[in-house]
């Protein structure tokens, strides 16, 4: 698999004395959708600005489709699209104007047609003599993507694309970033929401204070790390735990009427067939049974406190 995005050795210490990078190494895959997940202030948009060439690098070299972005600024800077938290954009513009002259910047040539598919593909051609300060807040989110878009880059980061976006602009945009992807855009993008990365991520890093603490394939961060539970409603409840059972990782709850088991899903034997058996033996009945899974929010949440 082939690096797309080449991080090494990378630290930020801003003119505050502040250091927002401790030193960070990070490869992102061609094609992929990458999920950079972190508390505030973790360091997310230091290290995306870097990257796009709007913070200098303290220590370390990044390279872009195999440009350096200091010494190679201009074609590195050309394969990268940003569509950053903040909307910046000329409110007296019109949505057409606006994504041409985005284009321009990157001088690539005019090209009326892309620009016209670009704000289909985002809903914003019936839009597009509009002025944008006359757009909703998730109409100018969509402006903010088609200029990133202009100058068709094959890199594509964005920085909390769905804060504060209703849940219908966040499908939309998730169907849009996966079209994206599909068309062999790589997708860099930074989110609070640990939904959104679940939902749409190939491989999640995790930073925190600065460092990336963990860089996983999702499916395989949510096997390895999650535990499983098994729920199994009694059928007359229970005062206390047999001293039969006090080998397995049970709790009573729901008043008694529930026996919730922990176990490990990465483990070779997780104890069920044994448990059920002693169950039996102690002449415990269930009329019902369930099994839920710790969620990748429960994975962050429970990383970031170790750390600290
Ligand atoms: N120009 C600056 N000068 C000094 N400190 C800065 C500057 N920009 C950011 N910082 C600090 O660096 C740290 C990391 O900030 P950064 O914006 O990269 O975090 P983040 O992970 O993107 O956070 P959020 O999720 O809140 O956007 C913060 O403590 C922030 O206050």
């Amino acid at each position: 698999m082939t690096s797309i995005i080449s991080v090494s050795g990378l630290s930020k210490t801003y003119a505050s004395g502040f250091q927002a990078l401790k030193t960070v190494d990070l490869d992102i895959r061609r094609g992929e959708i990458f999920a950079l997940l972190g508390p505030n202030g973790a360091g997310k948009t230091t290290l995306i600005s870097i990257i796009c060439g709007l913070v200098n690098p303290s220590t370390g070299t990044v390279r872009a489709d195999g440009h350096d972005i200091l010494g190679d600024y201009r074609a590195a800077r050309a394969k990268i699209g940003l569509v950053p938290q903040e909307l910046t954009t000329d409110a007296f513009e019109t949505v057409r104007a606006t994504v041409s002259f985005s284009r321009g910047l990157f001088g690539r040539p005019r090209d009326p047609a892309l620009i016209e598919q670009i704000l289909r593909d985002l809903s914003l051609w019936d839009k597009r003599d509009t002025q944008i300060r006359r757009l909703s807040g998730g109409m100018k989110r969509r402006v903010m993507i088609a200029k990133a878009l202009a100058h068709e880059p094959r890199i594509l980061f964005l920085d909390e694309p769905t804060a504060g976006v209703d849940v219908e602009l966040r499908q939309d945009m998730w169907q849009l970033v996966r079209r994206l992807r599909d068309n062999g855009v790589t997708i860099i993008l930074t989110t609070h929401y640990i939904e959104e990365a679940e939902e749409m991520a190939d491989r999640i890093g995790v930073i925190s204070k600065g460092e990336i603490i963990l860089v996983e394939d999702k499916t395989e961060l949510m096997r390895k790390l999650g535990r499983k539970q098994l729920t199994l409603s009694l059928q007359a409840p229970l005062a206390a735990l047999p001293d039969s059972l006090a080998a397995y990782d049970l709790a009573l709850a729901a008043g008694g009427e529930e026996l919730v088991f922990t176990y490990d899903t990465k483990a070779e034997r997780t104890g069920i067939t044994a448990l059920l058996q002693a169950l039996g033996e102690a002449g415990i009945r269930f009329k019902d049974l369930r099994t839920s899974q710790s969620s990748l929010e429960d994975i962050f949440v429970s990383l970031v406190r170790s750390r600290s």
